[in-house]
């Protein structure tokens, strides 16, 4: 057992704080946000992820999980103290690490005894020293700083978390190795690696991973696009190239773009961080611009369709940026509303998870329903920009009982060429042929 305190209590913080309650640690859990806290201390998950809620709930039980605001506190005992704290865009792309060097210099005036200070935020290279140096302006007993980059995806959190491909911890303090080693041990029993490298190798990490999948993804939107102009299939293309094994399956699906908390925000840092030593990251460069363009791709296409579209309503499903979460953090559908809004179309949408957050965004600029055949009622055509469960499998004849023309722009690729045809819409979709509904013959 140890004694963990994390710092900040979003997506990561909080999946890191009860992944390792439920190791048998004792963690506290320290964050500004009064409200989330208190939330918290209720017993209630302040965000959507699946399964979280069963194993903070247990945890809490067991006396194994608490919340404080109070930094000091929640440090006093921990040996090992994780930074989950944002680390969100500048102005110029790169990271801001204000909210880490802020708490890493307070830490330095309260620690009171070694302790091990682990980064498990996204930082650029070369953090750890900054680090370093904000804790060491107050702190007069020794510390290590570890940096240990989280690859958990949203959504999938709690499993990735508990079962990680991989664990990489950076580190040449001894001490701290073998604290983390100890700490990790029950997440790598199935033969995962844990990767001990050095704070600048491991800062690295994880921006290669992330600018790598998005460099993957990306590519592949080049294909699909490609595909639409030359009459091939991208589903044939991903599945035939996807089956060689040193491509894999995985991150090979077109779409409306990447977009998420974290690889636009990672990509844009990683080409600055290159500026900063003169190095200019030529692809890292051509992906944020091609995806840039992806995202509103799909109201390109309602244009050359309709031309003008003012006056036009369109039903919106899925305004997450991904499935599974309610995140919305440059969300695609966001990028697809405002140039809807520039045009003077109207927009129904609805999300499973998302319209609360959307609406504090948005409020009344557009129209959230109760559920996905309301967005339908009237609306010109559906727009799809989340590949949610619930919309994969409708109800076709009803959505054409109340689209205004049985129409579909799809951004995820979610349904099969053959049942459109069937079914008889207008379906759009990346990178596939547009399927045209025939026109109604008399029999002779
Ligand atoms: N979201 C992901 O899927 C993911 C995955 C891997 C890595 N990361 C990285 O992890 C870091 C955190 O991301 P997130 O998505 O969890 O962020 P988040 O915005 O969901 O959570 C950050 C939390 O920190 C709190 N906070 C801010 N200042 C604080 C302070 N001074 N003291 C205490 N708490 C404070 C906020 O109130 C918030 O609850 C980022 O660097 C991100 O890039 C995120
Ligand atoms: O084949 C694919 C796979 C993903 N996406 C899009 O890519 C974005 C990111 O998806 P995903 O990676 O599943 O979600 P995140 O939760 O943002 O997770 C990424 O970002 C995290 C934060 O750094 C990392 O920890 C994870 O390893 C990394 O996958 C989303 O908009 C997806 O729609 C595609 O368009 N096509």
């Amino acid at each position: 057992m140890k004694k963990i305190a994390v710092v900040g209590t979003g997506y990561v913080g909080l999946v890191t704080g009860t992944c390792f309650a439920e190791t048998g640690n004792n963690v506290t859990c320290v964050d500004i946000d009064e409200r989330k806290v208190e939330q918290m201390r209720q017993g209630v998950v302040p965000i959507y992820e699946p399964h979280l809620d069963v194993i903070f709930e247990r945890n809490i039980k067991a006396n194994r999980i608490k919340f404080t605001t109070n930094l000091e506190e929640a440090v006093e005992e921990a040996e090992i103290i994780f930074l989950a704290l944002p680390t969100p865009p500048g102005e110029d792309g790169s990271a801001d690490l204000s909210y880490v060097l802020g708490v890493a210099e307070t830490l330095g005036k309260i620690i009171k005894e070694y302790k091990v200070i682990v980064d498990k935020s996204t930082v650029p290279v070369g953090t750890a020293e900054l680090v370093t140096e904000a804790v060491a302006k107050h702190a007069n007993v020794p510390f290590a700083v570890v940096s240990n980059p989280e690859f958990l995806r949203e959504g999938f959190a709690v499993d990735d978390f508990l079962n990680p491909d991989r664990v990489v911890i950076g580190t040449e303090d001894e001490k701290a190795k073998q604290i983390m080693t100890e700490l990790y041990k029950p997440f790598i029993r199935d033969g995962h690696p844990l990767i001990i490298m050095d704070e600048k190798s491991a800062e690295l990490t994880k921006y290669a991973a992330n600018s790598f999948l998005a460099t993957k993804i990306t590519f592949m939107n080049e294909i699909s696009n490609f595909c639409e102009k030359v009459g091939a299939d991208v589903d044939m293309v991903r599945k035939g190239i996807g089956s060689d094994s040193r491509i894999g399956h995985k991150f090979l699906y077109p779409g409306i773009g990447f977009g998420g908390s974290c690889f636009p925000k990672d990509v844009s840092a990683l080409l600055k961080s290159g500026k900063a030593v003169d190095y200019h990251f030529e692809i890292i460069d051509a992906v944020l611009r091609v995806n840039e363009g992806q995202k509103t791709s799909t109201v390109d296409k309602l244009v050359s369709y309709y031309g003008d579209l003012s006056g036009y309503t369109f039903a919106l499903w899925g305004l997450a940026f991904k499935p599974d979460t309610d995140d919305i953090r440059e969300a695609p559908a966001l990028y697809i509303i405002e140039k809807l809004l520039q045009q003077r179309a109207k927009i129904k949408a609805y999300d499973p998870e998302a319209m609360e957050n959307v609406k504090a965004l948005l409020g009344d600029k557009i129209e959230f329903v109760d559920n996905q055949y309301d967005a339908l009622e009237g609306a010109e055509a559906l727009l799809i920009a989340t590949e949610w469960g619930a919309f994969r499998n409708p109800d076709f004849d009803k959505m054409k009982e109340l689209l205004a023309t049985p129409t579909i722009f799809d951004g995820r690729n979610i349904f099969e060429l053959d049942r459109m045809e069937t079914e008889g819409f207008y379906y759009s979709s990346m990178g596939r042929k547009t399927i045209v509904p025939r026109p109604v013959t008399k029999e002779a």
